[in-house]
């Protein structure tokens, strides 16, 4: 798929951007602080996404503005749809948004339209950082491929504060504990689809980055990736291809087998939100004994293959973002970041142009300048 049009005004900085993007190559050009991150991101929030730099609603009106507008048009195998983004101030929580000039009942209705992969410096510490960040990894991918998903995770975590509040309630004994029954059977459903399509999703993720990885690497290391649940061990989910009656039970039995450790602690210690993806390379965990030069790589190819799977599970190409990025790599990972990507339309962000595309052959280049495209 790929992006026709984009209009972007008052998001920000951003004042009246009008440009047709090319099949391929876009570069959003121009010195630091002008807009070009704030352009990657208009584009990613037509993706049905929260924002990847937890920008505040607030934030989102330029100062000087009352209204911002997105509007993106995209091509995909099918039919060309339209997207608009729009919120006014003072009600910044409403925000208006339409699927081809139906009104959508929240941003989030908008997965599985225009299917987006971002990359950002932030990602290049993916297998470094706390396990928050591979969950979230791991949650985005899932809703880009389940529509429902994200619904499901949005809930799971109001209903852990919930948990955790009354947890402490209960230790204070202004709560009593048979009062945790209730959240557990929900808990217990959420968790146990949540863990089982993580748990699918790794184990594809896992064999295309393998190949990828053995690429990169000249085919001397090997890396795996694992899905580490907090609930259940590996096989009794690789055994389970679908979600069942019998996955929620053995979820609530260990949330119960916990409820004395969890009301000392004062939060759930057992569930999806403690999990994790355990990244090794030729046996050894990454995160403990990886350079950073491999943590790079691991990142890289986490997120290429992040790509791909969506391109198998759409039959599309998804259009991907790479905002700051390609500056952060040594020139043999930027060749092989653009040669896995080169039949996918993409937009980079860059303050020079010393990156290795052919413009004139391949693609359009825009020039901003205080939130604006310079004309030359
Ligand atoms: N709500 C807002 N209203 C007006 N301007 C804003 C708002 N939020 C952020 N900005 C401005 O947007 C600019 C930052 O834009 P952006 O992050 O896109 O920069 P950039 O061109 O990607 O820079 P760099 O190359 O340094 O990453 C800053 O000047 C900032 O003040």
């Amino acid at each position: 798929m790929f992006i026709t049009d984009l209009s972007v005004n008052g998001f920000k900085n951003l004042k009246n951007i009008e440009i047709k993007p090319h099949e391929k190559i876009n570069i959003f050009c121009g010195k630091n602080a002008q807009g070009k991150t704030n352009l990657i991101e208009a584009i990613w929030l037509c993706s049905g996404a929260r924002s990847f730099r937890s920008t505040k609603d607030r934030r989102m009106i330029g100062d000087d503005e009352q209204v911002m507008e997105i509007c993106l048009s995209f091509k995909n195998n099918f039919r060309e749809q339209d997207i608009r983004y729009a919120m006014a101030k003072p009600n910044i929580k409403e925000k208006s948004v339409s699927l081809n000039g139906v009104k959508l009942k929240a941003p989030s209705k908008l997965f599985g339209g225009l299917n987006c992969v971002i990359f950002t410096p932030e990602d290049l510490e993916l297998s470094k950082g706390s396990p928050d960040n591979r969950r979230q990894f791991a949650d985005l991918s899932v809703s880009q491929i389940k529509n429902s998903y994200s619904a499901v995770t949005e809930k799971y975590e109001k209903l852990i504060d919930q948990r955790n509040t009354l947890l402490k309630n209960i230790s204070y004994g202004r709560s009593r504990r048979e009062e945790l029954e209730m959240w557990d059977i929900q808990l217990a459903q959420m968790g146990a689809y949540i863990s089982l399509l993580r748990f699918n999703y790794t184990r594809k993720l896992c064999a295309i980055a393998k190949n990828l990885y053995s690429e990169i690497s000249g085919g001397s290391e090997e890396l795996d990736i694992d899905y580490y649940s907090t609930v259940y061990d590996t096989a009794s989910l690789g055994a389970a291809s679908v979600y069942t009656g019998e996955l929620t039970e053995r979820y609530l039995n260990v949330l119960k087998n916990n409820i004395d450790d969890d009301i000392r602690a004062g939060f759930t210690q057992k569930g999806v939100h403690r999990d994790d993806l355990i990244c090794r390379i030729n046996g050894s965990p990454v995160r403990e004994d990886a350079s950073q030069g491999q943590h790079r790589s691991v990142a890289l190819i986490m997120k290429l293959s992040q790509a791909y799977i969506l391109h198998e599970e759409i039959d599309d190409h998804p259009v991907i973002l790479l905002d700051d990025v390609l500056s952060e790599l040594d020139p043999s990972r930027q060749k092989f970041v653009i040669s896995k990507i080169h039949d996918m339309q993409v937009f980079i962000t860059c303050c020079d142009m010393n990156i290795p595309f052919d413009e004139k052959q391949h693609g359009k280049i825009f020039n901003i300048e205080k939130g604006q495209i310079k004309k030359k």
